[in-house]
């Protein structure tokens, strides 16, 4: 197995830079859009040997070094107990949003192997396919929580807010039911197989960062201490980088990082004893290959003092993507770091 990702998250010598794109398997691909013509997204989810398959695209096409399960952070809820649907137009809905006493003491804590049948037998078809490592993940408390209490995406997440400074209470009672679900459910990814877990944490930046000390790390804390030295965990916290030095404070092996902020400053902030995954702003794909080949020559660069350094996207890959140019970024990643042995 090429185990370079791998080396990179535990900040071992590698011999180039590996690279993986987060939402790497998804609608910009053409492969993937055949297959999602025959079924919605939540049967996709739920169907192994259709997740498996959309999970290995990116792997044979654009040549990354890690895959990554195919589903999604919002898969655990429905189990919990609330009905969930992805609307063409809206996004996700969860119904009944939570919002009391009666409705968090109504959710159940899932027993993924029992609750989630489907995403068990998918990691254990693509272990035994994939010739690189496969990244298991889950949304950190504090994003699907927001989920929970909004029923959607939400423009100022004024509920969960309400929430936290209102019932302080009802809110850490929610957080710690998802938290356990959370360290069930990738227990289970890693019993299954997976070889390096990433945590969502996509809305975290629009907490100020006292809120997201005592709102949403502590729970990440408890979720990275569950896994630590079983296999190395990466914490991507979306929009962070004015709070970068609590994010390290999560204890993950690997900081995700956004492209808002230039990866020699987000290094110097957390400084060189942990590993960073970032951070090219998904929209350069939209450029020339020359760009491309410019941004990813400053990325490795600017990275270079980390503990180790795997190259990917600051968020998503976007939907309108050319294809052609996502794999002129991987081979470029490959080629410019290519023999450089980064870390020391
Ligand atoms: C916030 C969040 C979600 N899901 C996820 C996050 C965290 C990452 C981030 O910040 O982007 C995580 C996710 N979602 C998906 C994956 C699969 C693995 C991968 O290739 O990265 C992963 C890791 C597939 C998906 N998840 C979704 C799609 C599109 C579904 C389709 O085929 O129509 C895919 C491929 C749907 C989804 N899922 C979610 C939303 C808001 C939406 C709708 C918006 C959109 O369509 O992009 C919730």
């Amino acid at each position: 197995m090429n185990d370079t990702f791998l080396k990179a998250c535990r900040g071992e010598k590698t011999e180039y830079t590996p690279v993986w794109l987060m939402r790497q398997a998804g609608r910009y691909l053409p492969e993937y859009q055949k297959v999602r013509s025959n079924v919605d997204f939540l049967t996709l989810c739920k169907t192994p040997e259709l997740a498996a398959e959309v999970t290995k695209q990116p792997v044979d096409i654009l040549k990354v070094d890690a895959a990554i399960l195919f589903s999604d952070i919002l898969i655990p809820i429905e189990p919990m107990g609330m009905k969930l649907e992805f609307s063409e137009s809206k996004g996700p809905i969860l119904y009944d949003p939570i919002r009391s006493d009666i409705a968090v003491s109504k959710l159940r804590r899932i027993k993924a192997n029992d609750d989630v049948p489907f995403v068990i037998e998918t990691i254990k078809i693509l272990v035994k396919d994939l010739n690189v490592p496969l990244i298991g993940f889950s949304g950190a408390p504090f994003t699907l929580a927001t989920y929970m209490i909004e029923g959607g995406s939400s423009k100022n997440y004024v509920n969960t807010k309400k929430m936290m400074y209102q019932s302080p209470e009802l809110y850490t009672s929610l957080m710690e039911k998802i938290t356990d679900t959370v360290i069930n459910y990738l227990q289970a990814q890693i019993d299954a197989g997976v070889h390096a877990i990433q945590v969502f944490d996509s809305w975290a930046g629009i907490l100020c960062p006292i809120d997201f000390e005592k709102y949403a790390l502590p729970y990440v804390q408890r979720i990275v201490l569950a896994f630590k030295g079983k296999v190395p965990i990466i914490y991507f916290a979306f929009n962070s980088s004015a709070m970068l030095k609590l994010v390290k404070q999560s204890g993950a092996d690997v900081l995700g990082i956004d492209w808002r902020v230039d990866i020699s400053d987000a290094v110097n902030a957390v400084g060189n004893d942990v590993a960073v995954q970032g951070n090219l702003d998904p929209c350069t794909l939209f450029g020339t290959k020359d760009l491309i080949r410019d941004r990813v020559t400053g990325i490795l660069q600017g990275a270079k003092n980390a503990k180790g350094h795997i190259f990917n996207l600051g968020h998503g890959i976007l939907p309108e993507t050319p294809v052609e140019n996502a794999i002129a970024m991987v081979e470029a990643v490959h080629e410019l770091s290519n023999g450089r042995l980064a870390y020391a």
